[in-house]
């Protein structure tokens, strides 16, 4: 110990920063959070430090509904093993500890320059010591770590893979190193292949072969999701996805999957997604039916059916697991303030999306307007004509300006016309 720490020893000054590493060892012995050092950010209450690290504000969402999901993890299951594959400035890792009470985590970044800050801020968790083996730090390569972890037959409830590009190579790793029943949370940030514009990308990372659809944010879900369910079937395992979540800031897409035993590459839930360019309809089906594939509106096949596949067709979330996740956020306080309004308003339209008559795909407003050649009335007021019709109908949590509905797109520029000579009408009177 330096001639200069043993001075500072008695004072134990929790405010006290040095750059001297002598120093810093002293405070983290002694466990006594060192205050924010720089670029200083408050997430969910908790005062953390980003330094240099990768960070973005905007992921707090994707946050909140992982720390919700392992909170209800560890409340079912008694424990929560966490491993944060990239963690930045270790703030998921934090947030796992101090709110979702894991009892240990694995915060790893490759970038070793990350080292300093995920200390400071994973120390800043009371009860939480990397000596007293709540958590761990290291910076290994993802796909390494994960192997090891996996021949160590060390297996964790939860892995979190906050990766860049397709995340794709991150799967098999990532299924192997997962315990049975226990969680998935991985990342895409591949909006280029969700579009349909790096067909042979998509193939290669999820093999799925992607062209434009309406609906390209929903398919990024989808293709994420069925690279998974590809990857654990070869595995012997299947995943049920627990929730869906697109962000526009990236854009990002994010899938929690729960992983459990046994194969589930069905052709129920695992197939190709058809979009006729006519008439505006999407189709989900089977490989069984590749040979015959048709739209009632179409003398052209060829020219106008988009297919894109395989890719997952089953529900995007579990309600029932959303329904949990809303009552904890509501137990937690977190529907306070404006930012705690944006996540109910978000989780109820998860929730409304999980209805099970509800299709694959949506429809933007701007394609119906287009159709009906008039200007819609408030998304609301259809959303009313298509309840009353008997078609099932909800926002997506994906397109602020789009349904999700059970009503054939025809049969739905019909009834926006109909709305539009309704209002005239009555506007004549
Ligand atoms: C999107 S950022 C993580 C953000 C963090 N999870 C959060 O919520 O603030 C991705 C991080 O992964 C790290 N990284 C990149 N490639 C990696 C790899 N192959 N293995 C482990 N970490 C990696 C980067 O240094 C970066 O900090």
């Amino acid at each position: 110990m330096s001639s200069l720490s043993l001075i500072l020893k008695p004072l134990s000054i929790p405010t006290f920063i040095s750059d001297n590493p002598n120093i810093k060892t002293f405070i983290f012995q002694r466990n006594i959070p060192p205050p924010c050092k720089s670029h200083c950010h408050t997430e969910r209450g908790h005062q953390f430090d980003v330094g240099d690290t990768f960070f973005r504000s905007e992921s707090a969402t994707a946050r909140d509904l992982g720390v919700l999901s392992a909170a209800l993890y560890r409340n079912t299951t008694g424990s929560l093993r966490v491993l944060d594959a990239m963690c930045g400035c270790g703030i998921r890792s934090l947030r796992y500890l101090a709110e979702a009470e894991a009892d240990f985590v694995v915060a790893n970044d490759a970038n070793e320059n990350t080292r300093d800050i995920i200390l400071g801020n994973l120390s800043r968790v009371a009860s939480g010591s990397e000596e007293g083996k709540r958590w761990e730090v290291n910076h290994l390569p993802a796909t390494r770590l994960l192997a090891e972890c996996y021949l160590r037959k060390d297996y964790f409830d939860l892995i979190d893979v906050d990766s860049f590009g397709s995340g794709s190579s991150y799967l098999r790793v990532a299924l192997d190193a997962v315990k049975l029943g226990g969680l998935l949370y991985i990342t895409s940030t591949d909006g280029l292949s969700s579009g349909g514009h790096r067909p042979q990308q998509s193939l290669a990372a999820y093999g799925a072969y992607v062209r434009p659809l309406p609906y390209s944010n929903e398919i990024g879900l989808r293709m994420l999701i069925g690279g998974a369910v590809r990857e654990a079937s070869v595995l012997g395992y299947h995943v049920v996805p627990l929730f869906s979540y697109y962000s526009y800031h990236g854009p990002v897409f994010r899938v929690l999957l729960q992983v459990k035993r046994g194969k589930s590459l069905s052709s129920r839930y695992y197939g190709f997604i058809s979009y006729c360019n006519r008439c505006g309809n999407t189709r989900a089906f089977s490989w069984n039916e590749l040979g015959e594939i048709s739209c009632p509106c179409s003398t052209n096949v060829k020219r106008s059916i988009v297919v894109s596949g395989p890719l997952w067709t089953g529900p995007l979330h579990s309600a029932p697991h959303l329904t949990e996740m809303m009552s904890l956020a509501d137990q937690w306080g977190w529907f306070g303030d404006e930012e705690g309004k944006n996540l109910e308003k978000l989780l109820k339209q998860m929730i409304d999306e999980s209805d099970p008559k509800l299709p694959v795909g949506y429809l933007n407003a701007d394609e119906i307007a287009s159709r009906a050649k008039l200007n819609l009335p408030p998304l609301s007021v259809i959303m009313n004509s298509l309840h009353e019709g008997g078609y099932a109908v909800s926002r997506s949590h994906i397109a602020p300006n789009a349904i999700k509905t059970d009503c054939p797109m025809v049969v739905c520029v019909k009834i926006v016309k109909h709305l539009q000579q309704a209002a005239e009408m009555s506007s004549c009177h």
